[in-house]
């Protein structure tokens, strides 16, 4: 035993030869990664299920000696499960690749092409047309594109390309308007496009049961880096939601400081 961990430890002296303690650095990072993609994901729940599936297979075909049982594990259940991984994990696959291609998240550098004085036009323009709506009691979904591009979805609804202006946006959301339903789409600080569909997330919210504008909202943090922020019709509620997290119940300051946040811009200069 202690022989052993000595072989070990000698295999792993990074003087003698440095592979070993490489490769188990890379693959720790690979694992670190795969974990920050799936964290707070249903990956989760969909890997202890198959995880659960194959435990079962393997147990059953090594203990009980039933072949036709066992013919089914290995040439029907455990092939068919490598062809559903790729189909049940798409979204997540997708995320995980995007966020690889994604340079400005390696280096640190926060999100892209928009300049700080666009970006704190949009914070500002975002929060407080948020909190107008708020008091309105008129619902709104607006969506700040980041890394990933929106264009598809854009391209779906009506492209309007504007400067971002508060009037404008509350205009687009006022009920009778021909563009109130659905999404915006900011990029920097232009208003890219009104009246968009997104993909609406899985996540229906357990006995709190969200609404459609919060499950878009959900589903679009979700299949990518963009933030969604919604004012709820019903309650007037504003909410952030980030890489398919939700934070409720915000004001003007608040929503302005979690978007500056993640954006990376600092307030401060702004308010001097
Ligand atoms: N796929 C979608 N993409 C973008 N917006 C959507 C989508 N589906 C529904 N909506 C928006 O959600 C509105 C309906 O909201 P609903 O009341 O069902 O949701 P909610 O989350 O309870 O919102 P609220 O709290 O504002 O009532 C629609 O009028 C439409 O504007």
């Amino acid at each position: 035993m202690l022989e052993g961990l000595n072989r070990v430890f000698a295999r792993l002296n990074p003087l003698s030869d440095p592979k070993p303690l490489i490769d188990i650095l890379i693959v720790a990072l690979i694992f670190y990664w795969l974990l920050g993609v799936i964290r707070g994901t249903r990956v989760v729940q969909l890997l202890r299920g198959i995880g659960v599936l194959l435990a079962l297979s393997i147990l059953l075909s090594s203990v009980l000696p039933l072949d036709t049982l066992r013919w089914l594990l290995t040439n029907a259940i455990q092939p068919a499960l490598f062809v559903a991984i790729p189909v049940l994990f798409q979204p997540e696959l997708r995320r995980a690749l995007e966020s690889l291609g994604r340079t400005n998240d390696l280096f640190g550098r926060g999100f892209g092409r928009a300049n700080r004085s666009e970006l704190l036009e949009t914070i500002n323009g975002v929060s407080r047309a948020a909190q107008q709506l708020s008091q309105q009691g008129v619902g709104a979904l607006m969506v700040l594109e980041r890394e990933v591009g929106l264009q598809d979805y854009a391209d779906r609804g009506v492209i309007i390309d504007a400067r971002l202006a508060i009037p404008l946006l509350l205009n687009i959301f006022y009920p009778n308007s021909p563009l109130h339903d659905m999404a915006v789409i900011l990029r920097g600080n232009r208003i890219l496009a009104a009246n968009v569909v997104l993909p609406l997330s899985e996540d229906v919210g357990g006995p709190r049961r969200y609404g459609t504008r919060h499950r878009a909202a959900k589903g679009i943090s979700e299949q990518s880096d963009a933030i969604a922020v919604v004012v709820s019709e019903e309650t007037g509620a504003i909410s952030l939601m980030n890489d398919g997290r939700m934070v409720s119940y915000l004001n003007e300051a608040r929503l302005r400081s979690m978007l500056a946040g993640l954006l990376k811009v600092s307030l401060e200069e702004n308010e001097k």
